[in-house]
């Protein structure tokens, strides 16, 4: 995509695609939307873990949850209406799928964790799964095979075909669907772990490549699917790159005070260095691999996304971008 083309993409005015809402406007939503949190549901949510302030999931995502089910309710009115006008049977609703794309480190987990809690809370969508793509990366062994180990994250390092397929049974109802683990400890596919996917009301699909284009070969077009074809709604956090680095950088040192002092990390050794040594190679990982997949395959990928979440160095949500329907 040109300069000129992305700037009017991405910048709000009458010829963007977005219409632009700013943290105050968003955040004012919280006192239209239904489904206010419990006691017991801020302790729930607080006792996962996750580093969202509670005030900004009250504020920033419960709007966001609501936003959703608006949709959710939306297709299945479509739904029923389509099957009336070619006189078909009543059929179980497909699921909804979310995909949530954004940086490495960029939040994408803590934010799809959140969403999975408050879209549960809804009486239509009380089973929600949630799974990342880096299951779909190829295992340790066959990106040696194939010269990725410093590409991991790139869109070669991922078996799409599998991703792809995973998608298609879930959309297409199947009962039962299985997906491979990643593990950050050991830095590889988990032998004979799956994560198992039976037939939820909404699935959110994780990572850094969800919405990468299909893939094309040389100049010509043909027929290609991409994993956002199967997608009902799709998120990109944005962040500037200078705090993402930050937040990597951060998660590398707290990762060497946990996971990496598991005596089956792959990053063991990592465990032994001084903040000053440990900081420096998180810079460089972050320098030669992340960044270079940021700006050339995961930020391109922003404006095909029906809703872009900006968030501040504080991880404060500044902006959000809605598609214009
Ligand atoms: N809202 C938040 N408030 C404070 N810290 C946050 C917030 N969201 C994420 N973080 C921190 O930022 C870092 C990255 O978050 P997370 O692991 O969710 O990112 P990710 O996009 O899923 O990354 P990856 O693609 O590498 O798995 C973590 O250290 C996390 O604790
Ligand atoms: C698994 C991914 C690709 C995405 O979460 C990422 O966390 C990663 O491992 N990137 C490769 C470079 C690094 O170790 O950060």
């Amino acid at each position: 995509m040109g300069d000129a083309e992305s700037q009017l993409l991405e910048s709000p005015g009458e010829h963007s695609p977005y219409e632009s809402i700013p943290r105050e406007t968003w955040s004012a939503l919280a006192s239209e939307t239904p489904l206010p949190l419990t006691a017991s549901e801020v302790q729930r949510l607080a006792s996962l873990g996750d580093p969202i302030d509670l005030s900004e999931v009250d504020a920033i995502y419960r709007p966001l949850s609501r936003l959703i089910e608006l949709s959710v309710e939306q297709q299945r009115v479509l739904a029923q209406s389509r099957r009336d006008f070619l006189h078909q049977p009543a059929q179980p609703q497909p699921p909804f799928i979310i995909g949530i794309a954004g940086s490495v480190a960029v939040g994408k987990s803590s934010i799809a964790r959140v969403l999975q809690n408050l879209l549960s809370r809804f009486p239509d969508t009380p089973k929600v799964d949630l799974v990342t793509t880096d299951g779909f990366l190829y295992p340790t062994a066959e990106l040696q095979r194939r010269g990725l180990m410093t590409r991991k994250g790139f869109p070669e390092s991922y078996d799409r075909e599998a991703l792809i397929s995973f998608l298609a049974r879930v959309k297409s109802g199947e009962p039962r669907v299985e997906a491979p683990v990643y593990s950050h400890v050991i830095y590889d596919i988990v032998p004979d772990e799956k994560i198992v996917v039976e037939r939820p009301d909404i699935l959110i699909i994780e990572g850094i490549n969800v919405l990468q284009p299909p893939r094309v070969s040389s100049e010509v077009y043909h027929p290609a699917v991409s994993v956002s074809d199967y997608f009902d709604f799709s998120i990109f956090i944005d962040a500037n790159h200078a705090d993402v680095e930050q937040w990597y950088v951060d998660r590398f040192l707290k990762l060497r005070e946990t996971a990496f002092s598991d005596p089956t990390s792959y990053f063991k050794d990592y465990a032994k260095l001084s903040d000053e040594e440990a900081i420096a190679i998180a810079r460089e990982i972050w320098v030669s691999i992340n960044l270079v997949n940021f700006v050339q395959n995961i930020r391109p990928t922003r404006t095909r996304a029906d809703l872009i979440i900006s968030k501040a160095s504080d991880h404060r949500v500044t902006e959000v971008l809605l598609r214009k329907l």
